[in-house]
């Protein structure tokens, strides 16, 4: 559903988190449009969880500011807009499935889809009278989606839904949301470590690495404002790049034996770097390759921006 106010989806503004005075979340400044689907992504850590809480109303900011379509989470107007799927995937073990779909229409007068909850549940052979505390780890996490997506939300916040799937079953899950997204507009949000299977689905990406929002943007975009480069190692260069490369615009390289990888930040249709030659290949990366780049060069801790509290977080 489009919003007639024009409001992101998902706003942060220098949005802080902390647990026991350490940052979760530092100074987070990002924007997911409506309409995208998003794949949130970084290592253990680095936040994602305590994001999509925020997102959800299910925690509150330390500093800083977030807003649903506009809202406040935790208002009316945000939970009612707003599905949230725990990456635990809590739910009644006692109750049947149907119990739980029942649960869920109880929950979502008036905007609740039995027949897409129903769907999701049956394309996974899960009979409606089943206990969900005898279910496997993979059809309790349907069953978890088929509650989110009978919700009818304009906006998914999925914590690792695809966790617990069988690859079958991730690619039927992401299909559908896929065609969720497609039909009803829906905005999603999905955190998750299946970097290389992410961009069948999303369309956008946001990477967290220590709290801080380290990457942003349409993948087609990220990709094509990137390169990533194979040549022969400068042995005399202790990076292995040559000596002309501006390594302002690297983002992260490795040798291996004779032979130098580099991912490189570049403009469409930019000559390649200075100091490699026609020997060199040059290839758009992948989304998994360039993610894998941005977080080994997150590691780096001469590159990594700090994480220490700001006075506002400290103060909170
Ligand atoms: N309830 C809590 N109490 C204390 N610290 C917490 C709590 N929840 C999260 N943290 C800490 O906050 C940081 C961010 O955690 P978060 O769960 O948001 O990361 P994540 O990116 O979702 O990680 P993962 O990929 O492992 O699920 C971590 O250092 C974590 O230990």
């Amino acid at each position: 559903m489009s919003d007639p106010t024009h409001a992101p989806a998902l706003r942060a503004t220098r949005l802080g988190r902390l647990y026991a005075g350490r940052p979760a979340l530092h100074a987070c400044d990002a924007e997911l449009p409506a309409g995208h689907i998003t794949a949130l992504v970084g290592p253990n850590g680095a936040g994602k969880s305590t994001l999509l809480q925020l997102g959800a109303g299910l925690l509150r900011p330390s500093s800083g500011e977030i807003r649903v379509f506009g809202h406040a989470p935790g208002t009316a107007e945000a939970r009612r807009r707003t599905a949230f799927l725990a990456q635990e995937k809590p739910l009644h073990a006692r109750f049947t499935v149907a119990d739980t779909l029942r649960m869920g229409r109880m929950l979502n007068p008036g905007h609740w889809d039995q027949a897409a909850a129903e769907r999701l549940v049956r394309a996974g052979d899960i009979p409606l009278a089943a206990r969900v505390g005898a279910l496997s780890g993979g059809s309790r996490t349907r069953v978890a989606l088929a509650l989110v997506l009978g919700k009818r939300a304009d906006l998914l916040l999925l914590d690792e839904p695809l966790a617990d799937l069988d690859p079958l079953a991730r690619h039927e899950v992401m299909s559908l949301l896929m065609a969720e997204a497609a039909e009803h507009g829906t905005t999603i949000v999905m955190s998750s470590h299946v970097l290389a299977e992410l961009d069948e689905v999303c369309d956008r990406v946001l990477l967290l690495a220590g709290g801080v929002p380290r990457l942003a943007g349409d993948i087609q975009e990220l990709c094509d404002g990137h390169i990533w480069l194979t040549g022969r190692a400068d042995p005399m260069e202790e990076d292995g790049l040559p000596r002309a490369f501006d390594r302002g615009a690297v983002v992260h390289c490795a040798v291996s034996g004779r032979q130098v990888t580099a991912l490189v930040r570049t403009a469409p249709g930019a000559p390649l770097p200075a100091g490699t030659d026609e020997r060199w290949i040059a290839e758009t990366p992948s989304l998994e390759t360039l993610l894998l780049a941005h977080l080994r060069g997150a590691a780096t801790p001469a590159t990594a921006p700090t994480t220490a509290p700001t006075t506002e977080e400290a103060a909170a």
